[in-house]
């Protein structure tokens, strides 16, 4: 990367983007790549607000140098520790002698496990400001959001949140930084990819996040991956809001575990019942086919859930549990969930399927059906209720 852009003033965007990785945290999907985000405030004192990943630095630390003009960096502030982040934080030390690292107790813990640094740190505390000279910087501790050791950084002057991972999103900065200089139908997908694969599990810390930050006026949100939003914030603090909420829309993801077919027979069946009834976003997966990434991408976004397995050894199927599992994990809330399977002699997949719904504590909209051996006409009529019953939940 050979360029800086200016955010407002004396703030600059500093990031990256990796095109190259293939799969984030070396699970989830990247075919868009991603950004990783750090901002330059060249104020009367300067500051770095987070690095980025050390194997994307490249020019990194020459595109500082442009920005400081001949001057040193004061202050390295760390929000997150996650090494898409932290990176490049044992290179700032050693090349800018004397800079401040700004961060809490938790992170400076991690800056020591990580990096071996102990010294030049600055501790702060929830609601500790920094002046920079124009710029006055608060921090706000959002344990949770994504780490323990999370905060943000505001910038009381400009009124620009350094929201960390929060309000982040996968796909890489193709030209356009900006909100206002991209195509938000492309970023909206994927913003809530990365929110309910990565940020989902803690909502409720999000919402916590989101309680303290209620009162603070925002301009600007930097987040540490994708967009800076500079014209619209209110517009992804809504998203987040709604995301957090576990708040969906009208529509029914459907994702059958289907090793001959069968399964899927009755994924179609209750997909076309529940269109009669008039819903449109009806989305159809095969677990097998579909990663798992996309798969929460898609329960996030929409209201009903229909799950459906073959037995497979008195269980569900094997990618179907490992689904399942990572919803318990995540405390997936508000779907309207309906099951369904098919078996050939002691079943396995709904008997299962039922245990996830009971300890998931999410409600199911209709008696969970299967069918023995091959679908028919007759042994298919018995989704009709369930796919009716789907359809008005999510209505
Ligand atoms: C490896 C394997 C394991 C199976 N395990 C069970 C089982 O535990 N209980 C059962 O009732 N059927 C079991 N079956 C039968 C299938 O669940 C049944 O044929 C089902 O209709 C297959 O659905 P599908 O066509 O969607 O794959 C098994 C089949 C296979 C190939």
């Amino acid at each position: 990367m050979f360029y800086t852009v200016p955010v407002v003033g004396k703030v600059h965007w500093i990031g990256v983007n990796d095109r190259r990785k293939r799969l984030f945290e070396n699970i989830w999907p990247m075919d868009r790549g991603v950004s990783y985000n750090s901002y330059l405030i060249a104020d009367e004192k300067t500051a770095l607000i987070d690095t980025i990943e050390d194997r994307v630095a490249g020019n990194y630390i020459e595109r500082i140098e442009a920005l400081l003009d001949g001057r040193t960096l004061d202050y390295l502030v760390i929000n997150h520790m996650e090494p898409d982040h932290s990176g490049e934080i044992k290179a700032i030390f050693d090349h800018f002698k004397g800079v401040k690292i700004v961060g809490n107790t938790k992170t400076f813990k991690m800056v020591e496990a990580y990096w071996g640094i102990n010294e030049n740190l600055i501790e702060v505390n929830d609601g500790d400001t920094l002046d920079l000279g124009h710029h006055k910087l608060k921090f706000v501790m959002t344990p949770w959001v994504h780490w323990p050791e999370t905060m943000m950084t505001y910038d009381l002057t400009e009124q620009i949140l350094f929201s960390g991972d929060a309000f982040g999103s996968f796909g890489a900065l193709d030209g356009g930084i900006f909100d206002d200089e991209i195509n938000f139908n492309f970023f909206e997908d994927e913003m809530r990819r990365y929110y309910s694969n990565i940020v989902g599990k803690y909502s409720n810390m999000v919402q916590k996040a989101f309680a303290k930050l209620k009162d603070i006026p925002v301009k600007v949100v930097a987040s540490t991956h994708g967009p800076v939003w500079r014209s619209n914030p209110q517009k992804v603090l809504d998203l987040y809001d709604r995301w957090s909420r576990y708040e969906a829309e009208e529509g029914v993801v459907i994702i059958f575990a289907s090793m001959y077919g069968n399964t899927e027979e009755i994924a179609d069946y209750i997909g076309r019942k529940i269109a009669e009834q008039g819903i449109k976003n009806i989305r159809i997966h095969d677990v097998s086919r579909t990663h798992i990434s996309h798969l929460i991408n898609e329960i996030w976004k929409y209201r009903g859930l229909v799950l459906g397995s073959c037995a497979y050894n008195s269980e569900m199927f094997p990618l179907m549990e490992q689904l399942t599992r990572e919803l318990t994990h995540m405390g997936i809330k508000n779907k309207k969930l309906a099951l369904f399977g098919s078996y050939s002699w002691n079943g396995g997949g709904v008997k299962n399927l039922k245990k996830f719904a009971e300890e998931a504590k999410l409600e199911l909209v209709a008696e969970p059906a299967e069918i023995y051996g091959k679908p028919n006409a007759d042994k298919l009529k018995q989704f009709d209720e369930l796919a009716k019953k789907v359809a008005e939940s999510v209505k």
